[in-house]
Formats: C-alpha cells, structure tokens, sequence
C-alpha cells in the first residue's frame, strides 16, 4: 500500500467517526425537539419562533468563526434542521388538534 493510501484511510477512520458522531447528535436533538414540539401543541403555541432561531443564528455564526467554519455554512446547516423541526411540529400540533 502506497503512503497517500494509508493516510486515506487513516482520515477516512476519523471521518467515519465524527459522521457516526453528527447522526448521534443529530437524533438526541430531534428527541429533544419532539418535546419541545408536543410542549408547544398541547399549549398552543405557534411552531416556529423567528426571535429564537434569529439569537441562535447570531451565536451559532459566532461560534463558527471562532471554530474557523464558514459562518454561512453554520447558518445554512441550522436553517436545514429548523425547517424539518418546524415541519415536525405542524405535524405534532395537528395530531394533537384531532
Ligand atoms: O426553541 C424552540 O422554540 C423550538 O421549537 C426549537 C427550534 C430549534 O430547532 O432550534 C425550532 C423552531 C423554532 O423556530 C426555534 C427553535
């Protein structure tokens, strides 16, 4: 085997866990929005709240630069999951409404 090969591969044993990682991460966050989506349908209160997600958006692009991640990607990456949360509980309000 080449050295470029196992450098490949051994990059790819630490990709491999910090994707393992980020689906780990990603599903306790869902658990924990679908609280927070079964807390806002049983009180009544509206899915999406744009003053949160604009103070997290603020922070998040911070903490990007300090971390040398493009802040635009961070903001992008959050808008992504907001918008399946969101979606998530419209649904949770609509089950709780029947
Ligand atoms: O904090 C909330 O109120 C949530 O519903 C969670 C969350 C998020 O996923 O971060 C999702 C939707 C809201 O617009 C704001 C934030």
């Amino acid at each position: 085997m080449t050295d470029a090969t196992t450098e490949l591969q051994r990059l790819r044993a630490s990709i491999d866990n910090i994707d393992a990682a980020l689906v780990f991460m990603l599903a306790e966050r869902f658990r924990c929005t679908k609280q927070v989506g079964e807390l806002k349908a049983a009180h009544g209160m509206p899915a999406s709240d744009p003053g949160r997600e604009e103070r997290q958006i603020a922070r998040l692009r911070r903490l990007a630069e300090e971390a040398d991640l493009d802040p635009e990607f961070a903001q992008k990456w959050f808008g992504f999951v907001v918008a399946e949360v969101i979606r998530h509980h419209r649904i949770a309000a609509e089950d709780a409404s029947d």
